[in-house]
């Protein structure tokens, strides 16, 4: 019998000005040294869009609003299977600085750089995704 838990996990995906928020996952965890987007599992009862914009405020400081869901992904790794939303957002405010302010280790890297980073294996679709949608012709 399969007794391995499926976690719900909710992203942000965070656009600012055609740029996105990543960080890289920290040595020690599942995926350490991958790019990923602000996320993590969510709570009971939480819905994924809350926990996309809790997660995000709590790993990167941002207050981000939810506006559309972008994409769901099944996918099964070593360490767990994840359902994987990934939620578009925008900054809740626009301070002058928001590119340079501390955002906990997380950068806006601009959508022509992402097919360059290393993500997780389940962010493929998600990134062919936002370089067609998001990039200039
Ligand atoms: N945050 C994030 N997680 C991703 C991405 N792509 C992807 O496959 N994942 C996977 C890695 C993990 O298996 C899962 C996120 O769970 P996590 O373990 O980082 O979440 P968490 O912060 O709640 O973890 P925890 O330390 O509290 O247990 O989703 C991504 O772009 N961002």
């Amino acid at each position: 019998m399969n007794s391995r838990k499926t976690n719900r996990i909710g992203i942000a995906v965070v656009e600012h000005q055609r740029q996105f928020l990543i960080g890289v996952r920290p040595a020690g965890v599942a995926l350490a040294g991958f790019h990923e987007f602000p996320g993590g599992k969510c709570q009971p009862e939480e819905s994924t869009e809350a926990c996309a914009v809790r997660e995000c405020k709590e790993e990167t400081g941002l207050e981000v609003i939810a506006i559309n869901e972008l994409l769901y992904e099944e996918h099964s790794y070593d360490h767990a299977d994840v359902k994987l939303h990934f939620w578009l957002c925008r900054p809740a405010q626009l301070p002058s600085d928001l590119t340079t302010c501390n955002l906990q280790g997380f950068h806006w890297f601009p959508v022509e750089s992402l097919p360059e980073l290393q993500f997780p294996e389940a962010n493929a679709r998600l990134i062919d995704l936002l370089v067609s949608a998001f990039s200039v012709s």
